[in-house]
């Protein structure tokens, strides 16, 4: 029997040394892909057709452009015999081959038959030389050799022939070789390559690497050391690739065969019910076919794939269905593992069908496999699949699901492209493609900022919100303490003001009674003070006579009690500093300084000799700076000049505070400041009352020239 399967890719079986291999019918796989699609076809007896080359040279086919044509993923399937358990325990076949391409499923009880179409069906009657010839893997490897990536894989429930059809069965007993007639495809494969490459007459560097995966962890087959997990990268050139994978190189059929061999024993494989030796992991094995001499090759950067095409055979773990092959502990884990991966491949195969998800995301991603198999399933790599289904009844669901399965796969298409030699790139392109990496660079390195900006915002949110949540608390809590502050600062601004208010009373009425004792000392025609509030003097009060019965007038200016009621135990004491030993009966004010006034010599010039003069009277020697306006100047010099003039100053301010007021340090006056703080008197109101007002600046022209501003105190109010 001849290879009974083409690409569209135009498999031409000219070959890479120009002498043709096969002859096919020259039909085109996509007109066929019409029949091939439907799922569940009439039975139509058809032979098995040997198609060959529709495109001719794959070499014109890429010239077409960077990527080759559509080409579906061809499906074989296989059907094994029924196996002495099966037959032991009485079960039925429920499959039947209706020619060359058409398995009749008949369910039994007498349901209504279904049958599925595929590129091949083979019937466990077909030996595997029979097998190695309807797959076309000889095809394959034509093309390999002129560099396509090809593969090859077999898929199926456990125990329904994978790995019997890839690599023959398992050894009776040690050192009982297998018989060369049951050899799989791989290794009919490899001798067919080992031939071809002799006979072509031109240099062929072959390697190969073999690896599993088990329990999604990659393990390289023929490491050199035990088997050790290795990462699965990605590159542009390369695709998925797993990396530090070894690569051995090999000159001979036997050199291959060991390696195989190497692989075989160290792949996981444990006996359940339904197979004595059930594979663990799925098995990639790859030759790497290059065109050139060792020697001529350019060294392999880490991450570039061997120049050059591939062959890979994937031996695929089979489903399981766990209470069927009754795995427990560490073999049910295995078929977890397996049966979730073999999902990811169905899930890619399912989306890989709809032309329009195939351009956008597939979730190759989802595991080891996927990653692995991208290229052949959804890439630029020529693809076989070997379907295995068991006939027995018994497994009908799971080899449905196996049908189905492989329908859809053959409905995939790859877009087959012999990658280029490095070396052969035209310089432009290489630029091109350079440019067009650093792009793709960029674009992963701000998607990969997004991912980590994306990835530390979800943290950082979550601590910002417990942060501002805190924070929150905090500001509420300062808020409300502020309001607080700012509530008895208000209530205490309020107190102040009334305060004021009272002492501004007070301080008038002084004035009053200052100016009334004046005039009651220098008594002159006409000069009776009026009341500013212009109505008629009040009776005396028992301190001093009150000037008139006005409203501002009923408080007690030196104890805030109302006047009917004075009884002001400290106004002697203030009368006589202010007013002299006429008003308060003692020692004239000048006579007698206060506490706080800064000693002084007798004799000195600067002590306080004469009596204190208030502004607005005449004052013998000295007087104040306070300016009486609309009245001409009363004091001889502008600026207090003693210190009984400040001691005035103390005791007015001591009246108005009602508090002792300390100078810090004794005034030395030198020189009358530009814009001095003063005692202004005021024509006030209407009906030409005399207004006073005392402005204590806090800023001084000249430090040490006011001792209140030195204190730091500031009053500022209408007297
Ligand atoms: N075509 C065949 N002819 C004869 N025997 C076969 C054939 N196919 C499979 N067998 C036998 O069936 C048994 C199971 O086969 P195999 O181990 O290849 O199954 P599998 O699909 O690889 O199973 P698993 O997925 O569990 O590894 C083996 O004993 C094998 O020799």
């Amino acid at each position: 029997m001849n290879d009974c399967l083409g690409w569209g890719v135009g498999v031409g079986m000219q070959d890479v040394g120009g002498q043709s291999q096969c002859c096919g019918e020259g039909r085109v796989l996509g007109r066929e892909r019409k029949d091939t699609r439907a799922e569940l076809t009439p039975c139509a007896e058809q032979d098995m057709e040997e198609r060959g080359s529709p495109d001719g040279d794959p070499a014109r086919s890429l010239e077409q452009g960077p990527e080759g044509p559509e080409t579906p993923i061809q499906v074989v399937l296989r059907v094994r015999p029924m196996s002495a358990a099966e037959l032991r325990r009485g079960q039925q076949s429920v499959l039947h081959c209706s020619g060359t391409r058409t398995l009749q499923v008949s369910p039994p009880g007498g349901g209504p038959e279904v049958a599925f179409r595929f590129g091949a069906v083979l019937d466990g009657a077909r030996t595997q030389e029979d097998v190695f010839r309807a797959c076309g893997v000889r095809r394959l490897g034509e093309l390999a050799l002129r560099g396509f990536s090809c593969t090859v894989f077999t898929f199926g429930q456990t125990g329904s022939g994978k790995t019997y059809t890839l690599t023959g069965p398992p050894p009776q007993g040690e050192g009982v070789p297998v018989p060369p007639s049951l050899a799989g495809i791989m290794q009919r494969t490899f001798a067919w390559l080992l031939d071809r490459v002799q006979h072509l007459g031109a240099p062929v560097t072959l390697r190969a690497s073999y690896l599993e995966i088990y329990n999604e962890q990659v393990r390289d087959l023929l490491s050199l050391g035990s088997p050790r997990p290795l990462p699965v990268r990605w590159n542009k050139t390369r695709g998925f690739y797993a990396e530090q994978l070894r690569v051995v190189e090999f000159g001979s059929l036997e050199a291959l065969m060991e390696l195989l061999q190497m692989g075989l024993s160290r792949r996981r494989s444990s006996a359940h019910a339904l197979n004595q030796a059930s594979s663990r992991s799925h098995a990639l094995l790859t030759l790497y076919i290059s065109r050139q001499a060792a020697q001529q090759m350019p060294p392999v950067e880490p991450g570039e794939p061997p120049v050059g095409g591939k062959l890979c055979f994937v031996d695929l773990a089979g489903s399981e269905k766990v209470a069927a092959s009754g795995s427990r502990g560490e073999l049910m884990l295995e078929a977890n593992s397996i049966n979730r991966s073999l999902l990811a491949l169905g899930h890619c195969i399912s989306l890989l069908l709809d032309p329009q998800r195939k351009q956008s995301h597939i979730p190759f991603r989802d595991s080891k496999l996927t990653k692995l198999l991208a290229d052949s399933l959804g890439g630029r790599g020529v693809t076989l699949m070997v379907a295995c289904v068991s006939p027995s009844a018994q497994c009908l669901p799971e080899t449905l699901s196996t049908l189905r399965y492989a329908s859809r796969a053959q409905r995939v298409t790859t877009r087959p492209q012999a990658p280029k030699s490095s070396v052969a790139k035209h310089p432009q392109r290489l630029e091109t493609e350079m440019l067009q990496l650093q792009e793709e660079n960029h674009r992963l390195q701000s998607q990969l900022d997004q991912l980590d900006c994306k990835g530390l915002s979800g943290s950082r949110v979550a601590w910002a919100q417990r942060n501002l949540y805190k924070m929150l608390q905090e500001f509420m809590l300062e808020n409300e303490r502020l309001r607080k502050e700012k509530s008895q600062l208000q209530s205490s601004r309020d107190l102040a003001r009334n305060e004021q208010r009272i002492l501004a009373q007070q301080v008038r009425e002084l004035e009053r009674r200052l100016l009334s004792a004046c005039h009651r000392r220098q008594p002159g025609p006409g000069l009776a003070p009026s009341c500013p509030c212009l109505m008629a003097p009040a009776p005396p009060c028992h301190a001093l006579p009150p000037l008139c019965s006005c409203p501002c007038c009923h408080v007690c200016p030196l104890c805030q009690v109302p006047l009917a009621h004075w009884a002001c135990l400290p106004r002697e004491r203030h009368l006589s500093q202010v007013l002299g030993p006429e008003a308060s009966g003692g020692r004239p004010p000048s006579a007698r300084p206060p506490p706080w006034a800064p000693p002084c010599s007798p004799g000195s010039a600067k002590c306080p000799r004469e009596r204190w003069v208030p502004p607005w009277g005449a004052g013998a020697g000295g007087g104040w700076s306070g300016e009486l306006k609309g009245s001409p100047p009363i004091s001889h010099s502008p600026w207090p000049r003693s210190h009984s003039d400040w001691t005035q100053i103390r005791v007015l301010a001591e009246m108005v505070t009602e508090e002792e007021v300390v100078p810090s340090a004794p005034p030395l006056p030198v020189r009358p400041p530009s814009t001095s703080p003063g005692l202004r008197g005021d024509k006030g109101r209407e009906g030409g009352a005399l207004m006073f007002s005392v402005i204590l600046t806090q800023n001084p022209p000249s430090p040490g020239l006011c001792p209140i501003s030195e204190m730091g105190w500031v009053l500022r109010g209408d007297f």
